[in-house]
Formats: structure tokens, sequence, C-alpha cells
């Protein structure tokens, strides 16, 4: 058995009236590619904020690396380990590609304002750190000789690209990924699909939210199938495919 990397005990979120996600548990285990599917409003993404401290639970626990992190701030929660990208884009258009990964090294600095201002030692050797670690992050999704383009010039894929590069410069442990095969042609998701298995194989856990069901289906290990917040099945893509109460849920559901 591997290890559990991120552990979601009883989780439940409520917003007034209502629960959009209801005493969830989840065990991640270290390594894997775990997707969560379900019909719209089932509360995908509501988990990803509370696991990325967005929000906070109404009650329950998250664990990641066993330790407590249900109560930390998104800055905290990116330091402990964790990264992720959003449903819709979030580029600094008109920053070049390069300074779009750089940023998501943050998490990990050390030196503050006045460090930069004096330009103390300490504060060059990041900066050295953080474009090299942003440069590998580049080569890794195949974007490294576009690095000094503005974002704004790259295409659709290659934008959604450079966003998991910022995630994987914080040298994360888990990386969630909000449907990024969203939009995306047929090329698109399969250099993606491709993208996704170098980096489980540099040791980094994939948690994603995605509707692309051919995509989930060849990706994943495990899948866990939310319906109105509550966890329906979790198991193997054929064992998700052939539970009856899958199907059901997304009968006349619209699938994305
Ligand atoms: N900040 C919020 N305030 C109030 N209600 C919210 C908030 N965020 C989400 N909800 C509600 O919680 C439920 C779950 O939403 P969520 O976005 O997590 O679903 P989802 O499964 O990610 O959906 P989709 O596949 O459409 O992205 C929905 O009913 C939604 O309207």
């Amino acid at each position: 058995m591997s290890e559990v990397l991120l552990e979601l005990e009883s989780v439940t979120v409520n917003f007034g009236g209502l629960t959009a996600v209801h005493r969830l548990d989840m065990n991640i285990e270290s390594g894997s590619i775990r997707a969560l599917i379900g019909p719209n409003g089932a509360g995908k993404t509501t988990v990803f904020n509370v696991v990325t401290g967005i929000f906070r639970p109404t009650s329950g626990s998250i664990r990641f690396r066993g330790r407590e992190i249900t109560r930390l701030n998104p800055y905290d929660i990116a330091a402990a380990g964790i990264a992720r990208t959003f449903q819709n884009i979030r580029l600094f258009k008109n920053a070049s590609v390069l300074d779009n990964v750089k940023v998501g090294r943050h998490s990990r600095g050390k030196s503050n304002v006045l460090g930069a201002l004096i330009r103390h030692p300490g504060f060059k050797a990041e900066e050295r750190d953080t474009t090299e670690a942003s440069l590998a992050a580049l080569e890794l999704v195949g974007l490294s000789r576009k690095k000094d383009e503005l974002a704004k010039n790259l295409s659709y894929g290659e934008q959604r690209r450079l966003e998991i590069a910022r995630g994987l410069v914080s040298e994360p442990a888990l990386l969630l990924l909000d449907e990024p095969a969203a939009g995306m042609n047929p090329q698109e998701k399969q250099s993606l699909l491709q993208l996704i298995k170098r980096i489980q194989e540099q040791g980094i856990t994939i948690f994603l939210v995605e509707h692309d069901m051919k995509f989930v289906m060849t990706l994943s290990q495990k899948i866990t199938v939310l319906d109105y917040g509550r966890e329906i099945c979790t198991g193997t893509p054929a064992e998700v495919q052939a539970d009856p109460r899958v199907i059901e849920a997304y009968l006349g559901k619209e699938v994305g």
C-alpha cells in the first residue's frame, strides 16, 4: 500500500442553506493520478477551494503529509507543497512567459522587499534560483523556446501549459488541475495527457477535475464521483464506468 498524501475526513462545506460538499472522505495516494468528476454543480471546484485554503470547510478535516492543514491560509498551503491551476486562465497577459512562471515561485521565497531593494546577496542567489527553476518548469511543459514571448501571444493550449509550469515551479508534492483540458482541441488534449504523465513521473501527485470523460478514463488510476456534494463512488476507471449509481447521476444531466 502506498502512503496517503492528501486525506479528507468528513469534509462539509455549506454556503448559507446550500450544502456544496457533504461529509466527504477521500484518500489520495502519493504518486497517483486521481480524478474528481460529477455533473455541473456537484461540488468539485469547492473541494479544490477547501484543499487550497480559499474556503474553510464548515466541518471536517484535511491532512497533507499527515499534517493538519484545514485552517491554514492559501499561502501557507502553497508553501506546504500544494499547487493548483484554475478553471479559467489566470495569466499576466502582458508579461513574458518566463515572468509568468517566476510568479509561481513566490511561496518558496524568503527574501523580503528590503532585500530586493538593496540587492542583498541572499536576494540575488534567490533570483538565480527562481530563474533556473522557472526555466526547468518551462522545459518540462515544452515552452522553453517561448520564454521571452508575451503570454498573450501564446496559443490557448500553450497558455494552459504555461499555467501548469507556474504551478510546478513551486516544486509541489501535489498538483491540482481544474479542468485542464477544457476548450482544447484533440491534439492539445493529447499533448496535455503526455505532459501530465511526465509530471507524475517526476514524483508529483496529480488531483484533477475534468469533464472530458475519455481524458479522465485514460489518465486516472482512481476516480471519485460526486453528485450533489456527496461521494457516490470511488474506483478504477472500469469500476466507475460500470457503476449504476454513476450512470444514474449523469442521466438527464449535461456532462459538459
Ligand atoms: N462562493 C459560493 N457561494 C455560494 N454558493 C457557491 C459558491 N461556490 C459554489 N457554490 C455553489 O456550490 C455548488 C457546487 O459548486 P461547484 O462550483 O463546487 O461545483 P462544480 O462541481 O465545480 O461545478 P462545475 O462542473 O459546473 O464547475 C453549486 O450549487 C454552486 O452554485
